[in-house]
């Protein structure tokens, strides 16, 4: 059985995450943590998911460790926020624990941060901008095409719920990195995240990045190559959160297994590429 602890366990993915374990035959939730001193704390994580006693018992981040400690997981799930994330990370990862990140919005810094913890503590990792199988074939298509498309001008547009706090997206981010690698840009120089005012003409090198936010929209990722005459959209949207959480339930099976010391993708977990 892998025992698995959720942080984040009463938001849109953690509850689909609990949600999601509980439906499977090897593996259980031993942890559900949540914000600092959270109002929820003491509450059953499974009725929070709606699905029903569990008889685990939500606890605040505050107690993550001494959490960690009692309820011994072979992996944490992280789907929160990027300053809460980085340090969840540095805690899970000096306990031991192995890691399965889906947070996104971490600074540079932040992103460094979780690689070193995962290389000190020398254990597995997942951390990936999107869990679904379907952007993984979109990151890995855009790195094919980009060096073909390299004259036509290329704009990235994501459009995401109006409760979306991290702008660009994750995924977008991903996939205006994976363009300028494979382009060998520097991201530094050619990212242009949204235009106002009198930007001057497009450079031919820049690559732009835009965000949408709006009602209920799960995840939508649109790479445009555009050039005189004709332009070529690529894009992938998910219709349901269930496509990240099945990405989830394969990367917690994956991760005990994993390389220790550094960070896999989803590309590893998924056998892409
Ligand atoms: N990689 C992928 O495939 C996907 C990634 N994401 C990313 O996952 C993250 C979460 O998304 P989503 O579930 O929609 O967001 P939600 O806001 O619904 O959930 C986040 C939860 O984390 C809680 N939280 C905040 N700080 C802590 C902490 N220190 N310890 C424990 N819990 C904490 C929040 O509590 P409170 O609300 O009280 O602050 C909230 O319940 C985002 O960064 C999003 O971009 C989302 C979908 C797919
Ligand atoms: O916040 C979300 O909802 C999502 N976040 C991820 C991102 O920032 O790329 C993945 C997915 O698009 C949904």
């Amino acid at each position: 059985m892998i025992k698995v602890a959720v942080t984040g366990a009463a938001g849109r993915m953690g509850s689909g995450i609990i949600r999601k374990i509980t439906e499977q035959d090897d593996m259980e939730v031993v942890a559900a943590i949540e914000i600092p001193e959270t109002p929820l704390a003491g509450e059953d994580a499974g009725v929070r998911a709606g699905i029903g006693e569990i008889g685990v018992k939500i606890t605040g981040a505050e107690k993550l460790e001494e959490t960690l400690k009692e309820t011994n997981p072979d992996v944490l799930v992280d789907f929160t926020i990027a300053h809460a994330a980085a340090e969840t990370v540095k805690k899970a990862a000096s306990c031991g624990v192995n890691l399965v990140v889906g947070t996104t919005g971490f600074s540079d810094e932040q992103m460094e941060s979780n690689i070193q913890a995962v290389k000190d503590n020398n254990i597995g990792a997942v951390i990936s901008s999107n869990m679904a199988i379907g952007v993984n074939v979109f990151f890995n298509t855009l790195k094919k095409l980009a060096p073909i498309l390299n004259d036509f001008d290329i704009e990235i547009i994501e459009a995401h719920h109006n409760q979306k706090k991290d702008a660009p997206s994750g995924t977008a981010m991903t996939a205006f990195e994976t363009i300028a690698e494979a382009l060998e840009r520097d991201p530094e120089e050619v990212g242009v995240f949204g235009r106002k005012g009198m930007v001057g003409q497009r450079t031919k090198q820049e690559i732009g990045v835009h965000a949408i936010r709006g009602g209920d929209i799960v995840g939508d990722h649109t790479a445009m190559f555009i050039g005189d005459g004709e332009r070529i959209e690529f894009t992938h949207r998910a219709h349901t959160r269930e496509v990240f959480i099945a990405g989830v339930i394969r990367a917690i099976r994956y991760v005990p297994t994993a390389e220790k010391g550094v960070v896999s993708s989803m590309n590893d977990v998924l056998g892409l590429e």
